[in-house]
């Protein structure tokens, strides 16, 4: 029987929704959470990203910037902008997007983000809550696959989870939150001996490598769930302007072998730009001393 596949814009959407009544209901009150994003250099998937957090943002009644900063953008620079954002009261989340520019040192501008608008969860503070079980502002991907995964399972507590890929923006926080569900986990990455054994021993499979089509039909447990984080833009076909955007699984292979399965586009992504304006809405609510009245 061909996998269920799990529909992460729908979700995405519905999750936005309650959001926007969520925004909604603050605004009547006087606050309105606001995002700042800041974009370093002329990515052009970046752009396209960005856009959308920007759109989606406003959709849900958020306040949201972008800061466009220019490739030769210094640490001083950056660190001025994110002080003064840090400084206003309007703004509750700051994101900046990654991997920066050559030059700029991804820890330093980090760490210059008050914690308490780490709402991509990357703050040394966010980190530790996380690993140690406090309340922590968790990072969007890996957030989003724990909500598509108890849509899709409900309880996690036993199964056997692989994750491939140990960055800070997903790998390792993804490991983090499934030991937390009581998971029984492991994480690969590219110096793993036997990545195809591995896989195949996994009840969850969580793909965020950046390697397009990787993971093979025949390495997927029978009825497992998959979660394909990868996007990865194939190279354009003969009479193509653009290739097509693949996961990190071979996804028509894979969806007649698992149990469940997100497609690229329209799993995890959509639910990334969900969760980041959960976190904003979030931190918001914490800096203002109001209650959060849904569990999201
Ligand atoms: N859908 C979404 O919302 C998002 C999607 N992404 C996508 O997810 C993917 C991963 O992103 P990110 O974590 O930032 O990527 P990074 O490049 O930061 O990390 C990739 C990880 O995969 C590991 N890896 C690379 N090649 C292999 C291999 N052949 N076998 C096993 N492990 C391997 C690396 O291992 P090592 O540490 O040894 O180098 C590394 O830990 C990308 O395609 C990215 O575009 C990312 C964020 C959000
Ligand atoms: N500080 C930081 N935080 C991030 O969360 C972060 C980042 N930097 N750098 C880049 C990656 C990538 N990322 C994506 C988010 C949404 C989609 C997304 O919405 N994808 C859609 C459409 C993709 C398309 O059509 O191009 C989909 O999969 O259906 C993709 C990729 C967040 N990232
Ligand atoms: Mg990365």
């Amino acid at each position: 029987m061909p996998a269920h596949i799990i529909d992460g814009k729908a979700f995405s959407a519905g999750l936005r929704a309650r959001l926007a009544d969520e925004v909604k209901g603050l605004a009547g009150r006087g606050l309105v959470p606001g995002l700042a994003v800041i974009l370093v250099g002329e990515d052009p998937a970046s752009q396209v990203y960005v856009r959308s957090k920007e759109r989606m943002a406003r959709e849900a009644g958020m306040a949201s910037t972008t800061y466009r900063l220019p490739a030769e953008t210094t640490q001083a620079e950056l660190d001025a902008l994110i002080g003064r954002l840090n400084a206003d009261e309007a703004v509750h989340g700051i994101l900046v997007q990654l991997p920066l520019p050559a030059g700029l040192d991804p820890h330093r501008v980090v760490e210059a983000i008050d914690p308490a608008k780490d709402v991509d969860g990357l703050h040394p503070v966010s980190v530790g809550n996380l690993a140690s079980g406090a309340p922590a502002l968790v990072p969007c991907t890996p957030k989003g696959c724990m909500m598509l995964l108890r849509d899709v399972l409900g309880d996690l507590t036993g199964a056997r989870a692989l994750v491939v890929g140990r960055s800070n923006l997903m790998g390792k926080p993804m490991g983090q939150l499934l030991l937390a569900a009581n998971c029984t986990v492991t994480v690969a990455h590219s110096r793993t001996r036997d990545l195809a054994e591995e896989c195949r021993r996994a009840d969850i499979l969580v793909a965020a490598a950046g390697r397009p089509l990787m993971v093979k039909g025949d390495w997927i447990k029978p009825g497992a769930t998959v979660i394909d984080v990868g996007i990865n833009r194939l190279p354009p076909e003969p009479g193509q302007e653009k290739g097509r955007l693949v996961g990190d699984v071979d996804f028509d292979a894979a969806k007649e072998v698992a149990g469940a399965i997100t497609p690229v586009p329209g799993g995890v992504g959509p639910m990334t730009i969900a969760c980041l304006l959960d976190n904003t809405v979030e931190a918001a609510c914490r800096m203002a001393g109001v209650e959060r009245g849904r569990d999201a």
